[in-house]
């Protein structure tokens, strides 16, 4: 709520999801990544032979793979959720992948671009390359077109499938042999492919996987097919059933030139995965602007997170928050501590710093590396104000204009502990106090609030953010030094679930909101 502009909280909100190595986080779901997570359950049960990351990337590619570049329509876009009867998208993978999403799925970040960060996160933590992630997909609220190649498809048809999405031979195959390195083919679901054989007590689902190095993002498979070594490719290759050989037939439909090539170097297989998978994510319908890509290479690996901005009625200003420190391959160590200056409402750079000690309590790995916390906290009088923060020769940009105040607001109940969890399906009345303060020296009587929460909908398992419900909150008093506060008291039925999702954005009458994408029930994030 204190960044100015959407762009700019997506990806503080994506940074989040990607880099924090938060608790009951989506990277918890695929470590190991051996791990196959159950929605249903909200526990893992790795004697089914499944695969979470191998989910996650099938989902991308059953979701892209229905774009027409000729009629510019589809791509990543999660209508795969209203697809999921269809014979072509058969198997759990869909809606597993759909139902672990929806916990996060916010105003800022869609359930596209959870499916796009699904296969950055898989192919990252598990041994493959980079893929540059951006945000600002947008959700289909319908069924697309079909169009996926299944075992059985024709080589022609194939072709035109992945022709129809813009990708011709080569790319088909590189994008196949990409996405084929982990996990496999199961009884349970292609039993025409697999037979019951494959079946056993570790293995209820019974898969027969694509390489031995089963959740390892590697050239394994390409280059077991190529030397007709190992798993020679899989069961897409392998099995006798030669209707559902499309691996071969895909592999072989240029006389297995591509197949070859990749088969070169592990680095060169990596590079052509990271660039095809880029492509795939980025395949989306065009009224998708998205935002630059959040990297921490090509950024910086320094970013605050979790601020909150407080006033009190005297005046009394307090930023509280923590910069996190990711140390990326290659960088150096994280600083024992961190100097973190106000920038004030004027622009300049003050003399109110504090010195930050690294804390040793929340340290964890991320995909990119150990992150670091440093907590902190800036007191300042409401005249001096707040547009911006320094540390270590780098500036951010806030805003005190109008923000939310958690010391002035609550909620109860208290919400249960955020995990991934259909315990967290339960529904509660909450009541909610909402305290905004607003720097203006006329202020109107009231301000409105419109509240973004994610509902169920019809067809799929993925909700949809709806903006429907608004709330007025009225005149309280000015503070000392500018500041009117505004408050309301409002009740919502929602699920804990839910209650993590939601988002308020607050506006003058008539105005565009001032503050965006404040979290009433999870103030801190
Ligand atoms: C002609 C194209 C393709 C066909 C016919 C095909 C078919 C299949 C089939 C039948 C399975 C077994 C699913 C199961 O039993 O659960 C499978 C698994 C998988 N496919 Fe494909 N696929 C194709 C292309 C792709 C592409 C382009 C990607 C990704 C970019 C991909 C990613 C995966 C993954 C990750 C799995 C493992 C799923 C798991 O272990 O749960 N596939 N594919």
């Amino acid at each position: 709520q204190y960044v100015a502009n959407t762009d700019a909280l997506i990806i503080k909100e994506i940074e989040h999801l990607y880099f924090d190595a938060a608790p009951a986080g989506i990277l918890s779901a695929i470590t190991p990544c051996s791990n196959y997570y159950q929605p249903s359950t909200g526990a893992s049960n790795n004697s089914l032979g499944m695969s979470t990351v191998a989910e996650w990337i099938r989902t991308a590619f059953h979701d892209f793979v229905t774009a027409n570049i000729y009629s510019d329509t589809g791509g990543l876009d999660a209508s795969i959720g209203f697809e999921t009867t269809r014979a072509e998208n058969v198997g759990p993978a869909f809606n597993d992948s759909l139902t672990f999403f929806s916990y996060f799925i916010n105003h800022m970040v869609s359930m596209s671009d959870l499916i796009a960060l699904g296969t950055v996160m898989a192919v990252g933590a598990c041994g493959g390359p980079h893929i540059e992630m951006r945000g600002g997909r947008i959700d289909a609220t319908e069924a697309g077109p079909t169009g996926v190649p299944e075992p059985e498809t024709d080589i022609s048809d194939t072709l035109t499938d992945f022709g129809n999405a813009g990708f011709n031979g080569d790319d088909g195959i590189t994008l196949t042999a990409c996405g084929h390195t982990m996990g496999g083919v199961h009884h349970s679901t292609f039993p025409q492919a697999v037979p019951a054989s494959a079946v056993s007590s570790t293995n209820l689902d019974g898969r027969i996987v694509f390489d031995e190095t089963v959740a390892v993002f590697d050239i394994g498979t390409v280059t077991d097919y190529v030397e007709g070594t190992g798993d020679k490719g899989g069961p897409l290759v392998t099995t006798s059933n030669k209707t559902v050989n499309s691996d071969y037939r895909l592999y072989n439909s240029d006389s297995n030139a591509t197949i070859t090539r990749l088969a070169s170097s592990a680095s060169y297989f990596a590079g052509q995965c990271s660039a095809i998978f880029q492509r795939m994510i980025e395949t989306v319908p065009p009224n998708v602007v998205f935002t630059t890509a959040v990297d921490p290479t090509t950024t910086t690996n320094l970013r605050p997170y979790g601020i909150a901005l407080n006033i009190n009625w005297a005046g009394n200003m307090t930023l509280t928050g923590n910069f996190r420190y990711i140390q990326i391959s290659g960088a150096s160590a994280a600083p024992s501590t961190l100097a973190i200056t106000l920038i004030n409402r004027a622009g300049k750079t003050t003399t109110t710093t504090v010195s930050s000690a690294i804390s040793s309590s929340d340290t964890g790995t991320g995909i990119w590396g150990p992150t670091h916390s440093y907590a902190f906290t800036l007191s300042f009088p409401a005249s001096v104000g707040l547009s911006g923060l320094a540390a270590a020769g780098q500036n951010w940009t806030f805003q005190d204009t109008m923000f939310a105040v958690p010391a002035l607001s609550s909620i109860s109940p208290t919400l249960p502990t955020f995990a991934a969890n259909p315990s967290l399906n339960t529904l509660s009345t909450y009541t909610v106090n909402t305290t905004v303060a607003y720097l203006t020296s006329s202020p109107p009587s009231s301000l409105t609030a419109t509240y973004a929460i994610p509902m169920a909908q019809a067809g799929t398992v993925s909700p949809y953010m709806d903006t429907s419900t608004t709330a007025t909150l009225a005149l309280i008093g000015k503070t000392t030094g500018g500041f009117a506060l505004y408050s309301a008291v409002t009740k919502h039925s929602l699920s804990a679930k839910q209650a993590y999702g939601t988002s308020v954005d607050v506006a003058v009458a008539g105005q565009a909101a001032a503050l965006q994408f404040y979290k009433p029930f999870n103030p801190n994030q």
